[in-house]
């Protein structure tokens, strides 16, 4: 079962010591690339990029649109690590291989994690293109006891019990609509939230009007599990696909069209964050206080 595998704190080190034997960079920042939008990586400077099947203990990316590349490097003077490509618990990953770079990045110094992803729009405002600001999420797995939390609790990375009200660091976001205004893109930028289903077959229609009913805006199948670790500021963003909600809908929704928004809103997700980056004190570590 998913939850029995346990990584022990010599495992994640060991990669971080690998990583840091292979690079200069030590990243402030960890960004997460979700379906399509792994072009971000390209605009690091002074890259050192590395397979993830070179690496030490990393799992392996199986889904088209995640490049598995672990690329280092400066953004807007910071420094960075990028992963091109992530890893979904339906691709057979257990939850805790899921998160592993989370916490190798942990080790690395890296205390603010930003995450994008592809999800499903269910909220009657959101349209296809439209990019959604996470601002709390359902975790269906976890609520079933698929969490990769479960198991003995590594302090050093986390309490027992950790609060998830403030997961959504909130400065990040109110910095995040500000520079969607001064891009000209607050139109198709909204909060909402994001719920986490297994996967991998896309929603019935019954099953979307649930998630509906529920309060859920956005629906994909990955993406709250990395930010379960509650050491980062964290600060995530959807490029929603379409969903279908009606048997009228002759539309169905598939990877390559998933992609294809992916492919259409990356520029608009890597200006985003770009300039979310530029505008981050890093060092003493008070993200949140800096609310432009
Ligand atoms: O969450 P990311 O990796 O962006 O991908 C989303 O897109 C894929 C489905 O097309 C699923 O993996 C879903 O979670
Ligand atoms: O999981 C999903 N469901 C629906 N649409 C999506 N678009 C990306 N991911 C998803």
């Amino acid at each position: 079962m998913h939850s029995k595998e346990e990584i022990s704190h010599d495992e994640y080190q060991k990669t971080a010591d690998w990583l840091m034997s292979q690079t200069k960079h030590r990243p402030q920042v960890a960004i997460i690339c979700g379906s399509g939008l792994g072009m971000l990586a390209d605009t690091l400077k002074c890259q050192d990029s590395f397979a993830y099947s070179d690496i030490p203990g990393f799992p392996q990316s199986t889904v088209q649109g995640h490049a598995g590349r672990l690329v280092f490097g400066e953004l807007k003077g910071k420094t960075c690590v990028c992963m091109q490509g992530r890893f979904h618990m339906y691709e057979g990953h257990s939850l805790c291989k899921t998160t592993f770079p989370v916490r190798v990045f942990k080790l690395l110094g890296v205390d603010t994690l930003i995450v994008t992803n592809a999800a499903g729009s269910l909220a009657d405002g959101l349209q296809p293109g439209d990019i959604m600001v996470i601002k709390d999420h359902v975790n269906f797995p976890g609520m079933g006891g698929l969490n990769p939390l479960t198991g003995p609790n590594d302090d050093k990375f986390g309490p027992r019990f950790p609060a998830m009200s403030g997961c959504y660091d909130k400065g990040l976001r109110c910095v995040a609509m500000e520079v969607a205004k001064q891009l000209g893109v607050a139109n198709i930028m909204q909060e909402g939230v994001y719920a986490m289903v297994g996967g991998p077959n896309f929603e019935s229609i019954a099953e979307a009007r649930l998630l509906h009913r529920l309060g859920v805006d956005a629906v994909g199948k990955t993406t709250h599990t990395h930010t379960l670790t509650p050491f980062l500021h964290v600060y995530e963003t959807t490029s929603v696909t379409h969903v279908v909600k009606s048997y009228e809908d002759s539309e169905s929704v598939n990877h390559d069209g998933v992609l294809e928004v992916g492919r259409l809103r990356s520029h608009t997700v890597q200006q985003l964050v770009t300039e979310l980056i530029s505008r981050m004190e890093i060092n003493n570590n008070t993200t949140t206080d800096n609310v432009a």
